[in-house]
């Protein structure tokens, strides 16, 4: 739609219990063989059909902890002789909520809520889980927000039909209020009500009434304001962020700490807002010199089309030649004596004054520079002003002037550090401009965004859509195909993808000068700011992980991507193994041609964001491995790969079952010693199994999984190049007479399907539920890599436990297994005699783990647990690797890369860690 000007990802907020949603409801999946079967292997029972892969529930998953296609009732439409076969998901939808509009005096920011039918939890394991942790029985806060998503649209206020229109294309108006403040699903909208604020809500009213029928509920701007920024400054992890000679730094907001502080919006004016609490605020000063006037001021002066236009000129300016500089008064030299040097600028647009040229003798370049410059600096110096009026020291700027843009946010910065000879701090807010939108959209009742905590939103990355900025037609995660031809499209404007942003720094004197901006690329990219503000999910029931010794110091990643070496070799690595990745995720849905169209628009979209990355580390965040990580695996659920890795880990799930009975027997035949021993070495040896291991992957082509499997176990020579197991056997064993007493619950975070689980992990856990320890299994909620889920381990316990009595009996009292396996007399006798083994899932669907986010059925169950295990590359190293608990926690890992082995334990791949910390 021509209306757009430009996109802003989806705030998406949704919901982790429900096992539904997506707004994707029109894909169609097209391969009847894989992963479209509406029921799970759970809901078939253990030992069901073995042809269907064990990898769905009743949903299929598509970011982190939250699901996303709703597959319930999923059904063959047409012929069921045909190949690929169209599969409906009539449950699959997509109801709007809230509308909320900030019509301003430039253009009009939109935001509307789409959110999904709450569904029933038909889940057997999450259900005896929930129920053991008291998950089910309201001890937990009833969250009126479940599933839906936030969606951020603009347009410019002269194209107020093009808006109408959009509204009205997508049914944004109809329907009223719920008693919860929902919008009910009324057909007919006589009584509707738009929250919205800003000069049009009043200009516009009866336009509203007169072609959508519905009244427009005015909300003050500076209400509204104050309300947007509140909730991102708190809600946020990476909200607001310092930006400093083309360096971007994100601030940790303390939430207990952050008023007072000067809202500084800059839309087409200027508002300067003393803000001192929710909804206390006080509007102190302003300015008119604002977006509206660089963007009047330079269309009238350089016959520029577009602002984007106008602020890509910039790019390519020089305000020497319009700006009156000190040096050009002084001849040359800095007035030192006040500090300013010689290319500070004394006058803006001084020079056009003596010299005998008219406008066309300029180049529109650096008219837009000197323009830009001239505003940018002004609003800095009156904000820093007011800011030293009231005593604040930290100020926010927000507004579409702003557009993310690397040069105004440096020019505004500098202002401030210049003026307050750096005690006061000019911060930027990734969604700048829609700050009032969401205020107005919050003013709806009971809507119960405002006390969201930072821990329940997920952040993602948008995908697709922000290539290709200004024409947009929707939400850019509304429809698979329109992603996928956006990717397409994307390819014919090849060279965006990789152009860079001009990020450069623009060099300041230190003395009140700049530089030009030394501009890297040719243009302004359309998506710059697009990029800059991730998806975010709301999940009401993520939690902090109880058991992180101190929340504060807490970080996951151990690499730091901000050195620049590491930055290219994971890009480099990533890139790599991008073409396998490909071919293994095309061939998981069957190699059909729609298949192939996912798979290379997938690997655009994930290049565009490495890319992005290479030129921005600090674009979507602060940016860790793990985060790299993660975005792969949701940058393949974005185009609908559920899956990748199914048809290898099912394949080395059973090869390595059929090898268990066999293990389990040598163990039972070795003192207890030798066990602890040969089992802690077993886990090492099986982490071999890691696809995203290059060198492993490698390694593959050289046998078969078992060959594999004890070449790597007769390689397990002590002591490891990180080696507390002596420390561990004593706590586990004793030492001496003295017999110490078991754990009360481990919980075992489980990595890799095949050996890894069955030959690693299971075996472990069997030895803990031996000595009377309860065990609980921690996988991730979805695929990620060749990781087991969650999902996934019922079954593969339940073919372990028929090979083995501890596993059978302790699954049985854990819930694991269904009635379809045992009689209910078996179940109570065998309830009665073992610790139970349990599942939870993580909350998570990336190789790492960030133990800020978890499930809530995870964080129920770390209560009672004295024993953490952290297995695998990614959980253990990537990410944990320095975290402390307050219990016992043993680390094991095999180092399966070469760079990582060097840096963190200085060793060599293949190398292996086993780090035990008693509880700090
Ligand atoms: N695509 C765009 N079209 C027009 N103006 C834009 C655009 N992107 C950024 N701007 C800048 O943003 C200003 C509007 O900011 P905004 O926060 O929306 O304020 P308002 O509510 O007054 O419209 C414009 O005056 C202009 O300087
Ligand atoms: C993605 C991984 C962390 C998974 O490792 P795991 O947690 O399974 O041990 C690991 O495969 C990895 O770091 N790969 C990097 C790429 C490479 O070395 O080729
Ligand atoms: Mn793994």
């Amino acid at each position: 739609m021509a209306g757009l000007t430009e996109h802003q990802p989806p705030l998406v907020i949704d919901d982790a219990i429900n096992n539904n949603d997506d707004d994707d409801h029109d894909h169609k999946c097209n391969n009847s063989e894989n992963n479209c079967s509406s029921s799970s292997s759970l809901d078939k029972g253990v030992g069901g059909d073995k042809d269907m892969a064990p990898v769905s529930g009743s949903s299929i998953h598509r970011s982190a902890s939250r699901p996303q296609l709703d597959l319930s009732g999923a059904a063959i439409q047409g012929n069921f002789e045909e190949r690929d076969p169209t599969i409906l998901l009539p449950n699959q939808s997509d109801d709007i909520s809230h509308l909320a509009l900030d019509i301003g005096g430039s253009l009009i920011k939109l935001v509307y809520f789409s959110r999904h039918e709450d569904r029933l939890i038909n889940n057997r394991r999450l259900k005896s889980i929930k129920e053991r942790f008291g998950l089910l029985t309201g001890n937990r806060r009833s969250y009126p927000i479940l599933g839906g998503r936030l969606h951020f649209v603009k347009f410019e206020t002269h194209k107020m039909n093009e808006c109408v229109d959009f509204i009205h294309s997508k049914q944004l108006h109809r329907g009223g209020m719920d008693s919860h403040g929902w919008r009910s699903e009324v057909p007919d909208n006589d009584n509707a009500v738009i929250k919205a604020t800003g000069g049009g809500a009043y200009r516009f009213s009866d336009l509203f009434k007169e072609k959508l029928g519905v009244s427009i509920d005015k909300e003050d701007e500076m209400n509204c304001l104050v309300a947007g920024a509140n909730f991102l400054l708190k809600a946020i992890r990476h909200e607001a962020f310092t930006h400093m000679e083309g360096h971007k730094e994100f601030v940790q907001i303390d939430h207990n700490d952050l008023f007072p502080y000067l809202l500084v919006n800059i839309g087409s004016g200027v508002s300067m807002i003393k803000v001192d609490g929710d909804g206390k605020f006080q509007r102190v000063s302003g300015t008119n010199v604002g977006g509206g006037t660089y963007w009047g001021l330079g269309r009238l002066l350089t016959k520029c089309k577009s602002f984007d236009e106008l602020l890509e000129l910039s790019q390519r300016g020089d305000n020497r030649t319009i700006d009156m500089l000190v040096g050009d008064i002084y001849g040359g030299m800095d007035y030192s004596k006040i500090g300013l040097s010689a290319s500070t600028i004394a006058s803006s647009f001084g020079k056009t004054i003596s010299e005998n040229k008219e406008l066309g003798d300029y180049r529109p370049e650096d008219i837009s520079l000197s323009l830009l410059r001239m505003i940018s600096y002004n609003i800095g110096q009156i904000a820093y002003l007011n800011a030293l009026r009231f005593g604040l020291k930290r100020i926010f700027f927000g507004g579409f002037f702003i557009r993310g843009h690397a040069y105004t946010m440096d020019t505004i910065s500098f202002a401030v550090q210049f003026w307050s000879k750096g005690d006061a701090k000019a911060m930027f807010l990734r969604h700048e401009g829609f700050l009032g939108a969401l205020g107005a959209f919050m003013s709806y009742e009971k809507h119960g965004l405002d006390d969201l905590m930072v821990h329940q939103l997920v952040e993602r990355f948008p995908m697709g859509a922000p290539y290709i900025g200004g024409k947009i037609h929707g939400p850019p995660l509304g429809d698979l195909n329109e992603k996928i031809s956006w990717m397409e499209k994307f390819v014919q404007k090849g060279t965006e993808i990789t152009a860079p942003v001009p990020m450069a720094p623009p060099g300041t004197t230190g003395l009140g000068g700049f530089e030009v901006p030394s501009s890297k690329g040719e243009s302004l990219r359309s998506d710059a700011s697009n990029l800059n503000v991730g998806v975010l999910h709301l999940v009401p029931t993520l939690e902090v992980f109880p058991l992180l010794a101190d929340l504060k110091t807490y970080e996951p990643n151990t690499i730091d991507l901000l050195d620049r070496g590491e930055l290219d070799y994971w890009f480099t690595v990533l890139s790599a193994h991008l073409p396998d990745l490909v071919d293994k995720a095309v061939a998981s849905e069957g190699g059909t041609e729609d298949a192939k169209r996912r798979g290379d628009a997938f690997a655009r979209a994930f290049s565009a964001h490495l890319a992005r990355l290479m030129e921005e580390p600090a674009a979507y965040g602060k940016l860790g491995l793990a985060n790299l990580l993660e975005l792969r695996e949701e940058c393949l659920r974005e185009f609908y790969f559920v899956d990748a890795y199914r048809s290898i880990k099912q394949r080395e799930n059973e090869a390595s079952l059929a090898v268990l009975p066999d293990l389990l027997l040598e163990l039972d035949g070795m003192n207890e010693e030798r066990r602890l021993l040969m089992l802690i070495e077993g886990v090492l040896a099986a982490n071999i199994f890691d696809w995203g291991s290059r060198a492993c992957v490698d390694l593959y082509h050289k046998g078969t999984i078992i060959e594999i499997y004890r070449m790597s176990r007769n390689k397990m020579h002590r002591p490891w190049r990180v080696d507390d197991f002596d420390i561990f056997k004593e706590r586990m064993l004793g030492s001496g007479d003295t017999k110490p007493h078991p754990h009360k619950r481990a919980l075992l975070f489980v990595d890799n399907s095949g050996a890894d689980i069955v030959l690693g992990m299971l075996p472990l856990a069997r030895e803990f539920l031996r000595r009377g320890t309860e065990v609980v299994l921690v996988a991730n909620s979805l695929p990620a890599l060749n990781d087991v889920t969650a999902m996934e381990l019922p079954e593969i316990v339940a073919e372990a436990a028929k090979h083995c009595d501890i596993l059978r009996r302790a699954a049985v009292a854990g819930g694991l297994l269904v009635d379809a396996m045992i009689s209910s007399q078996d179940r109570s006798i065998d309830n009665s005699s073992s610790v139970p083994l349990m599942v939870v899932e993580n909350g998570c669907g990336s190789p790492c783990i960030d133990l800020r986010q978890v499930s809530s059925e995870l964080a129920a169950a770390a209560k009672d647990a004295d024993l953490i295990i952290l297995e695998g590359m990614g959980r253990s190293l990537h990410t944990n690797y320095n975290a402390k608990f307050k219990c016992d926690a043993l680390k094991l890992a095999m180092v399966k890369n070469q760079r990582l082995a060097e840096k963190l334990i200085k060793g060599n791949i293949y190398d292996c860690v086993c780090r035990y910390e008693p509880a700090s």
